[in-house]
């Protein structure tokens, strides 16, 4: 028997082609096949673009939008197609079936996406989706498919436009891909491929005529989707590689597909040619991947396609993976563990010689705006003229440009009401850029093309007509491409909403996104952070600030956690078990100099202790998140915060620094700054001793110390273990056992460093014991230069990753652990110990350590 002929097909009716030994009825299944390939499937492209790490790049979202109309209009074409080709339906059938697929693409988004809204509204910040509203969800799933078979629609088409109806990310996005992840691709899918692949008798196809017949109508319905792609993408005057690039994204098929031959194989056609199809579906999205990636990693392919596929995507996603590789800190993707290479970035490394060409600058903007999709970035530095942004911000953005790591497109414009030209500005910000130690080449070149691309605007921080100006002149620089707009508010907090205001109302983006990166201190207390940030949330939402804790964006911080979750040594001994007490501790060898007016405000416990040093001892607390998500990072750190008792009094010491002199020098208090006003008791100096009431960390210290005007500049977290039980060696350590016990250090600043203190014996005969130090020098491990922790906020901002960033309910809780504590010391008018400039603080903060049964380690001779 030809195995190619239908099984039940009537003998009679065998026709073959001339020629060919085909049967006739094979002749549909062919035009099935080629009208199915034609098909673009959205779920397909969407994880393609997943896996390739793009969806989020210009092409992904161009290719991913493309995707989802194709799939939609293809959906309701073939539905009514083939119901009036194959006249199966009489008109009244046919006119269900047009309500049916209204009802679907309509009804479904209008009805849910507010019900989902609303279960949203109904889950309070940073908190989980109740298991009833997901349940009731994936019920709902289920009952569309099976509403979906009723009105003779493919099945999936009512879960597929429920999947579109919910809205994206934390907390309801997240939580039920979350639940129906596991089930479905791990083992609904398999279940379900495998099937299907058991179905697939591929000896009906086994010809080799057949199999020629096929493959080309299969080969046929790419190349026409191909050049059908390539021509509109090409007419919308998209670059030559990145209309080739969105083709061969949209010609992908995948096992999404497996699904409709499925349907059609048991509904009505039979498809003989369903084995084929199936294996042809499978090949697109691998043999992308291997393309893509081929290109991007190749240092060969590299080279020549380094702009592949050019402009729209090169800049922001191409080059910043390459930028990743150099030097391994874009941790913004929020999966830091998958980009590590011991020796990337190594001299030697073949990644280290790789670079991209550097942009060419474009003086004058905008760029002949023909590029219909490219877009451009401007970020606006609200408070230009002031000290962080000379010192920080524009020198990072400079060391980005440096790196490539921004997009093509960008323009910065400096904004205060100091008034100044573009040059300037440019005077100004030149003074501070620095090119990397490690990275001398071009450095000038570089520099002015960045100052190139800076410009200043001179404005009130309240005006909406001076933000309208500075939308014009934005406009006039971005020209016709899609804007997104990034605003650096580097001012005093007591402006902040005057300026969200102008610039929501006034300058934000028309197309693209607006993101605010807001300076701390968000706040002085929890009632005037709440309202804060009530304020803000009248001009944006949630996902649009940036609150910055520079902190967080330190090298040793963001290794913290991969210490912790990535080092099966460290993990276990995470917890009172084994940890004696944990001290963090920031130093500053200089006081408030230029900023006693605004640091009288606060003092050292809003400036220092419930930022930084808090932040820190989140992420060192905190359970292990369920992903390096920003969601579940933040939420677990929310629950650290909220496990801990506020503040009392009696676990806190206050100083502030007094005029001392040395060597014949003078250095002055804090009251003698003319800022200052005289008699002020802020302190400059606090130590704190925190609990988490959890069942990890029940007991044990965590100490802090600040202060400004101390004996050295250095910030540190310590983690003393507990002392060894039944030390066989006990006897050689004299009486203080303390001394004996181990000590994991993580330094910081300055001279970043890891090590860990262990006793050893001294070489040599008898038994003498002596304290070593397991060192991580970065300095000696990885000789490139470490980016500041501006940079990599900058880059996560940019690139929309908030993990770094800290989220409204996160500063409720770090707020309610210092608010009583802090009114009490204002309203009992606390006065602080004195300290000289340049000792080592108040011995207060002794005598508070030794309380908790703590000595300092920070004091040990050895360090
Ligand atoms: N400097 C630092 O090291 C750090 C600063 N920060 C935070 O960053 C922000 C900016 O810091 P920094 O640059 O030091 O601040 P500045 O005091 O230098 O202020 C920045 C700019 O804001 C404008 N400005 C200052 N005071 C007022 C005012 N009362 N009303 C209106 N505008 C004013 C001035 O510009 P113009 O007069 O031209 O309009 C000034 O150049 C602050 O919120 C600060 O707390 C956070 C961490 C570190
Ligand atoms: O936020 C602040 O931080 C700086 C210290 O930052 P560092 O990166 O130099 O350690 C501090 O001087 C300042 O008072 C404070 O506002």
């Amino acid at each position: 028997m030809d195995h190619c002929l239908h099984n039940d097909s009537n003998a009679n009716s065998t026709w073959l082609l001339p020629c060919f030994q085909l049967h006739a009825t094979v002749i549909p299944d062919l035009f099935v096949t080629f009208i199915s390939h034609s098909i673009t499937s959205f779920a397909v492209i969407a994880n393609l673009l997943s896996d390739l790490k793009i969806l989020n790049s210009e092409l992904g979202r161009l290719a991913l939008s493309t995707a989802l109309v194709s799939d939609m209009l293809s959906t309701c074409m073939t539905s009514l197609g083939t119901g009036i080709v194959r006249r199966l339906y009489e008109r009244q059938k046919i006119m269900t079936n047009i309500l049916s697929l209204f009802a679907f693409f309509v009804l479904i988004p209008l009805l849910f996406r507010p019900a989902m809204r609303w279960i949203i509204r109904q889950t309070p910040q940073g908190r989980p989706v109740k298991e009833a509203y997901i349940y009731s969800i994936i019920a709902m799933v289920l009952c569309m498919g099976m509403l979906a078979i009723l009105l003779d629609q493919e099945f999936y088409l009512g879960a597929f436009i429920l999947g579109l109806a919910v809205p994206e990310g934390a907390p309801l996005g997240t939580a039920l891909v979350k639940k129906l992840e596991l089930f479905g691709t791990w083992f609904l899918l398999p279940v379900f491929v495998t099937t299907c692949m058991m179905k697939a008798d591929l000896s009906l196809e086994c010809t080799k005529l057949s199999i020629w017949i096929v493959s080309s109508f299969v080969l046929g319905a790419h190349l026409v989707k191909m050049i059908a792609c390539l021509v509109l993408a090409l007419w919308c005057k998209m670059s030559k590689k990145d209309s080739l690039a969105l083709a061969i994204i949209l010609n992908c098929k995948g096992v999404v597909e497996v699904c409709s031959y499925n349907a059609m194989y048991d509904k009505k056609c039979k498809l003989q040619i369903f084995g084929a199809n199936c294996m042809a579906s499978n090949l697109g999205p691998s043999s992308s991947i291997l393309i893509f990636n081929t290109l991007r990693s190749e240092p060969y392919l590299t080279r020549k396609f380094n702009d592949f596929p050019g402009k729209i995507w090169g800049s922001r996603i191409f080059s910043g993976i390459t930028a990743r590789k150099h030097f391994h800190v874009k941790s913004s993707n929020g999966h830091p563990l998958n980009a590590i290479s011991s020796q990337d970035g190594l001299p030697g490394s073949p990644l280290a010689k790789e670079h991209i060409k550097p942009q060419l600058v474009e003086e004058s903007f905008p760029v002949s705006g023909s590029e219909c999709v490219e877009s451009n970035l401007s970020i606006t530095v609200v408070g230009a003229s002031g000290d962080l942004a000379k010192k920080k911000i524009f020198p990072a953005l400079f060391a980005l440009y440096y790196e490539d790591c921004l997009p093509e497109n960008f323009i910065v414009f400096g904004y205060a009401r100091t008034k100044m030209t573009n040059e300037d500005l440019r005077t100004m910000i030149s003074e501070t850029l620095t090119c990397r130690i490690d990275k001398r080449e071009n450095c000038d070149d570089k520099m002015a093309q960045f100052l190139s691309r800076c410009f200043y605007h001179s404005g009130q921080y309240n005006s909406e007509e001076d933000f309208l100006k500075l939308d014009c002149k934005l406009k006039e620089k971005e020209g016709e491409k899609l804007s997104n707009r990034l605003y650096y508010l580097s001012i005093p907090p007591n402006i902040f909403v005057d300026v969200v205001r102008c610039a929501s109302m006034k300058a934000s983006s028309e197309k693209g996104w607006t993101r605010v990166i807001v300076e701390k201190p968000f706040g002085r207390d929890s009632e005037s952070s709440s309202e804060l940030t009530r304020c803000l949330k009248q001009y944006l939402t949630e996902d649009q600030i940036f609150r910055i804790d520079h902190y967080l964006g330190k090298e040793l911080v963001e290794n913290l956690s991969v210490l912790r979750f990535s080092n099966l040594v460290f993990e276990p001994l995470w917890s009172r078990n084994y940890i004696r007490n944990v001290q963090i501790i920031f130093s500053e060898d200089f006081g408030t100099e230029g900023r006693g007016g605004y640091f009288d405000h606060y003092g050292i416990i809003r400036d220092i202790i419930q930022n930084h040093l808090l932040q820190i001892l989140a992420l060192f607390a905190m359970e292990t998140p369920v992903s390096l998500d920003a969601e579940d990072v933040r939420n677990e750190k929310v629950k650290v915060l909220r496990s801990m008792r506020p503040l009392r009094l009696e676990d806190v010491v206050v100083g502030q620094y007094k005029g001392h002199s040395k060597g014949g020098r003078s250095y002055p208090g804090y009251t003698d700054d003319s800022t200052v006003p005289s008699g002020s008791l802020t302190p400059t100096f606090a130590a704190a001793a925190l609990f988490i009431n959890n069942a990890r960390w029940d007991g044990v210290p965590f100490l802090m110390k600040a202060g400004k005007a101390l004996h050295t500049k250095r910030a540190e977290i310590r983690v003393q273990f507990r002392h060894v039980p039944g030390n066989l060696y006990k006897r050689n350590f004299g009486t203080d056992l303390d001394k004996a016990t181990n000590e994991l250090v993580l330094r910081v600043q300055p001279d970043e460093a890891i090590y860990l203190k262990i006793n050893n014996k001294v070489p040599g005969l008898g038994m003498r014991l002596d304290r070593s130090d397991l060192n991580l020098l970065y300095r000696a491990r990885y000789p490139k230069e470490i980016p500041d922790a501006y940079e990599r906020l900058l880059l996560d901002a940019i690139e929309g990753e908030r993990r770094l960033f800290i989220r409204s309910d996160e500063l409720d809780a770090a707020w309610a652990i210092f608010t009583p504590l802090l009114k009490e010391l204002e309203n009992k008018k606390i006065a602080p110990e004195l300290y000289p400039y340049g000792s080592r603080g108040p011995v207060g903060a002794h005598y508070l350590a030794a309380r908790h049964n703590v000595r300092w380690g920070d004091l040990g001779s050895e360090d």
